[in-house]
């Protein structure tokens, strides 16, 4: 039996672990909540999601060389300390971007049904436009809905049609926001909403953070919510997590815990992500595919009877009152059984796939087909309407 070359520790919530990671060595996992330096012991390679503070007090004295975020958010990390160490990072950027544009979409959607809009007459703001703000852009674009892209950094670097906060504050119907959550820097971002802006909200507009909870000043929020019956709140991410406000969750349209990229293929592919980062850490090829370990979806194909209808995929696809009524049952336990609630639902998130892997069978009726692939279907025209 040959000796395993290097030890990785990896957060149990990691999927795909298995055929991905024990071609390096010996394999262990730990609950990332509390991994803790005892966890380190002959540990070569730390692998985690966004729950593990990774820093000097975590990695102190211990042998790791290499440390993976299956994750998009990097706040959890101390780049600057793993990089004077020499310690190397690779995180997964972009991974499960898709997922969180499919949330956004779904729920958008879900409440143009149930407000009695239509998306396209709308104005979208989008505050931080990389990888996930970027998509959702392209997406609703191509749709036909009007946005407003709010990134000082990259209007800063590029120029390009980018416009204040202030003015998507005071223009946008529906507010998204997509930054990173940053303390520092010419652009920090937390608390970027906070009591004085949040009070330039447009009349009726409806407000979604899928980025992280601190980017909103959550007590703020509330305050507000208790005096604006018109506004209409969609959070993802909470201010102190996995604590969550129970009277803020209980005044939005939609509150979920912190799922809005958790598609399994965002998941695997961040794993994935991580894979190959090492593989070239090591100067190791590369030798399993992506879609040797993302199972096929087996999503039936759905028929259309009216090529206007976004709802009915984007719902089969994507349903965020599953995620809403989950987190709902626990506003009522005690603290410290609400903290545990909000990790279980999402250590036990049931599979989600992403839009690509729905067809969408559709009569090409005006342009509804390409409405349906620029959300991200793949579409398939059954032709009922041609001569
Ligand atoms: N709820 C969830 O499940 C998920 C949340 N996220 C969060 O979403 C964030 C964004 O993800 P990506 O788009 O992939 O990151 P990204 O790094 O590609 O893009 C972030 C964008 O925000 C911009 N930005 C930075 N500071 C800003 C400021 N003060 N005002 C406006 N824009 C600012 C940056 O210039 C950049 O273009 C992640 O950092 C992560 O925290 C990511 C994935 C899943
Ligand atoms: O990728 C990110 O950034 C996220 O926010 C993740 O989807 C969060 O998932 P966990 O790492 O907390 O499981």
């Amino acid at each position: 039996m040959t000796e395993p070359r290097l030890t990785i520790l990896a957060d149990e919530n990691i999927p795909a672990l298995a055929p991905l990671f024990e071609r390096f060595g010996e394999l262990r996992t730990a609950p990332g909540r509390t991994l803790s330096r005892a966890d380190l012991e002959g540990v070569d390679v730390l692998l985690v999601r966004s729950v593990t503070r990774v820093d000097e007090a975590l990695l102190r004295g211990s042998r790791v060389r290499f440390v993976g975020t299956a994750t998009i958010g990097t706040d959890h990390i101390d780049r600057a300390w793993l990089e004077q160490q020499g310690i190397a990072f690779s995180s997964a950027p972009g991974c499960n971007a898709d997922g969180v544009v499919e949330y956004v979409l779904s729920s958008l959607l879900q409440l143009a049904a149930e407000q009695g809009f239509d998306l396209c007459s709308k104005t979208v703001g989008i505050v931080g436009v990389g990888n996930v703000g970027g998509r959702l852009q392209r997406r609703l674009q191509a749709m036909g809905v009007q946005v407003l892209c709010c990134d000082p950094p990259r209007e800063a670097r590029e120029g390009g049609d980018f416009v204040p906060l202030e003015q998507v504050l005071a223009d946008a119907d529906i507010l998204a926001l997509h930054t990173p959550l940053t303390e520092g820097g010419a652009w920090p971002t937390r608390h970027l909403l906070n009591a004085d802006n949040l009070a330039q909200l447009k009349q009726g507009a409806i407000l979604l953070n899928a980025g992280r909870g601190p980017v909103i000043d959550n007590v703020a929020l509330l305050a507000l919510a208790r005096q604006r019956d018109d506004l209409t709140l969609v959070l993802d991410v909470w201010e102190h997590e996995p604590r969550v406000n129970p009277d803020l969750a209980r005044r939005c349209a939609i509150a979920t815990p912190h799922i809005a990229g958790y598609s399994l293929d965002g998941k695997i592919r961040g794993t994935w992500m991580l894979y190959c980062a090492l593989c070239e850490y090591l100067g190791w090829t590369v030798n399993t595919p992506l879609e040797q370990v993302l199972p096929p979806a087996g999503v039936p194909a759905l028929t259309l009877a009216t090529a206007d209808d976004l709802l009915t995929p984007a719902r089969l696809v994507y349903d965020p009152y599953r995620d809403d009524r989950a987190l709902r049952r626990t506003l009522g336990l005690g603290e410290a059984e609400q903290r545990q609630a909000f990790d279980r639902l999402r250590r036990e998130y049931p599979e989600r796939r992403e839009y690509a892997t729905l067809t969408v069978r559709v009569a090409g009726s005006d342009q509804a087909p390409q409405r349906l692939a620029a959300m991200g279907f793949a579409t398939v025209d059954t032709g009922e309407n041609d001569d």
